[in-house]
């Protein structure tokens, strides 16, 4: 293989912002201007992944609140309205609702997995007393800490 592959881990500083299949083939003119708009883009991108890390961080504390009280992971009104305001908003800033709809939809559905995640997790330490923890690169278990089964961070975050 020469071409890394999508899931091979690389930094943020192996980021090549001219990496293109048109290099050679394209008026520099054009290539010049095209990597001038991508450099925007790839701001947009980098905000688009904060953006995403601080609403996961969010729900994962909604994850942790249900999952302690047993309360239901989905909650189809709330995401109901969310939809109809967010298909409203994508409107007004001429964005295709439907895709608005689809991208939350899509977001809402992986949420609802780490929320099921975090609640079997809840219910195995309420019935074995041993709290899983994940490594800090999420790829591990690493053991049962010394912690009381009612922490917050639902044993995911350390
Ligand atoms: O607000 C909640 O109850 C959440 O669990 C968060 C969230 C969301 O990602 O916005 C996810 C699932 C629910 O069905 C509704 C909303």
């Amino acid at each position: 293989m020469t071409e890394p592959s999508h899931a091979e881990h690389l930094s943020v500083e192996d980021f090549d912002p001219a990496a293109s299949s048109l290099t050679g083939a394209v008026d520099p003119a054009v290539m010049a201007e095209l990597l001038s708009i991508r450099s925007s883009i790839d701001n947009f991108d980098a905000t688009l992944v904060y953006l995403l890390a601080e609403r996961f961080k969010a729900t994962q504390r909604v994850g942790i609140l249900k999952a302690k009280h047993q309360l239901p992971p989905a909650d189809p009104s709330r995401e109901k309205a969310q939809i109809q305001r967010l298909r409203a908003l994508a409107e007004s800033a001429h964005l295709d609702p439907a895709f608005a709809e689809k991208f939350l939809n899509f977001i809402i559905s992986e949420v609802i997995h780490h929320h099921q995640a975090i609640s079997e997790s809840h219910s195995a330490v309420a019935a074995t007393g041993v709290v899983p923890v994940v490594s800090r690169d999420g790829q591990g278990f690493v053991g049962a800490p010394d912690v009381s089964p009612e922490t917050d961070d639902g044993g995911t975050t350390r």
